[in-house]
């Protein structure tokens, strides 16, 4: 079981903005002066911190554990204008967590010599409660399915395989081209959309597809002189009837996720569409929000219903909220007197989130060969058994059939 880790991020304030705030933060707690409630979190960033600093707290973490095989989710949480997408994002001058995440998987992987990789990626958005693939834009309005092969997905949504850091960086950039943003009377450049990045393996790749692709990519690699051997990961390994696990496939999905923030109206002066895009902000980061709660009181574990399906956001994130995932929140806050409410609020969500528990195990997928070598092993070990129950079974009868010779004789 693996707890949601949760840490908070202020945004710098103004000089004078700091003269009035009523937030008091000591070590990895923060209150309200003269106010009795406290928050406590794994993490509390000052507010000059680098976005490095908030990414190795827990994101290279998840990142490494991604490449060893179990999902990961890092998503960064705050009311609009608290530095959301500047976490996640960054800025020309200093990189976010989910460029720092994409350069550290490939080294990672790189120094991985005992495995093999494919690597692919996908870019959507939420916006207005429907769902639009940003690596293509003619996609629109993407629906979400479930099935046992799959899990939760969104069907037809594009997957670009990718080969390098630089490729990732170059789509991503494509992507937000086509991401939803506004300007608000809090934010000029303010998300209405909130955004998934996933990096992940496919279940689907036949051995055939797969070796092709390892093939082509290490023709690549060699030819430009990387020294990528480029994504799904599977043991290398000399001996070929080694173990049963040596040709299982390891899938595992990361998720970067960059949501909008809540807002109030009275505050952003949104009206028309961008009122529309609030109010649909809002809604899914209550749905969020209750799944947390219903999460952090273990309804879902005394066989409770949590309302996932009541926004696309929590759907999507379904397994990464109490399910199969190593997950982590990003609260960004804002320390100013104005927006004490909102804090509390989020705060508050993110304390809940504090509870809730994830069940994470490794991703594996049976090839072929390693689920014909399993079954081989299983029919000689029952053969065995038979072999060892047919001579203890002779050896009843016959000396059943002794003893019946010897009571005849007598
Ligand atoms: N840690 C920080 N250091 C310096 N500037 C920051 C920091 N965090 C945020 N900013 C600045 O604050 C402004 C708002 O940040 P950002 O757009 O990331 O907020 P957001 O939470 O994503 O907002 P929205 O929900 O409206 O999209 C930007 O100009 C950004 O450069």
């Amino acid at each position: 079981m693996e707890r949601i880790f949760v840490t908070v991020r202020p945004k710098p304030l103004s000089s004078e903005d700091a003269k009035s705030s009523p937030w008091r933060i000591s070590e990895n707690s923060i209150s309200i002066a003269n106010q009795t409630s406290r928050f406590d979190f794994d993490r509390i960033f000052k507010e000059d911190c680098k976005t490095i600093e908030v990414y190795e707290a827990r994101t290279k973490d998840i990142v490494s554990a991604a490449v060893r095989g179990f999902n990961g989710t890092v998503f960064a949480y705050g009311q609009t204008n608290s530095g959301k997408t500047y976490t996640m994002r960054g800025s020309d001058v200093e990189p976010g967590v989910i460029r720092l995440a994409v350069c550290d998987l490939f080294d990672t992987i790189i120094e991985d010599v005992d495995r093999e990789f494919l690597l692919r990626m996908s870019y959507m958005e939420i916006y207005n409660e429907e769902i639009n693939d940003l690596l293509a834009p003619e996609h629109r309005k993407l629906q979400i399915h479930e099935n046992l092969e799959r899990g939760i997905f969104v069907a037809g949504l594009k997957e670009e395989i990718v080969a390098t850091p630089e490729q990732v960086i170059d789509l991503m950039e494509f992507g937000e081209s086509h991401r939803h943003i506004g300007e608000t009377n809090m934010n000029v450049y303010s998300s209405r959309s909130h955004t998934i990045f996933r990096m992940f393996l496919n279940t689907e790749f036949s051995k055939i597809r797969f070796f092709l692709i390892h093939i082509s990519f290490t023709f690549c690699f060699r030819v430009f002189g990387k020294n990528y051997k480029i994504i799904e990961s599977r043991l290398r390994t000399e001996d070929d009837n080694i173990g049963n696990s040596c040709d299982a496939v390891r899938v595992s999905v990361l998720n970067l996720v960059d949501l909008a923030g809540s807002e109030r109206a009275a505050k952003t002066g949104a009206e028309g569409m961008r009122l529309k895009e609030g109010s649909h902000i809002n809604k899914s980061l209550m749905t969020l929000g209750t799944v947390i709660k219903k999460l952090s009181e273990g309804v879902e574990s005394n066989g409770g219903h949590v309302p996932y399906r009541d926004s696309k956001l929590t759907r999507i994130l379904q397994p990464s909220l109490g399910g199969n995932a190593n997950t982590a929140i990003i609260c960004n806050i804002t320390l100013a007197q104005i927006h004490t409410d909102e804090t509390k609020s989020n705060l508050q969500f993110a304390s809940k989130a504090l509870r809730v528990t994830n069940c994470t195990r490794v991703n594996e997928i049976l090839t072929d060969a390693a689920l014909l070598k399993r079954q081989k092993k299983e029919i000689e070990e029952l053969r065995a058994r038979l072999q060892v129950c047919f001579f203890v079974l002779l050896y009843l009868i016959l000396s059943v059939r002794g003893e019946n010779m010897c009571s005849i004789r007598e």
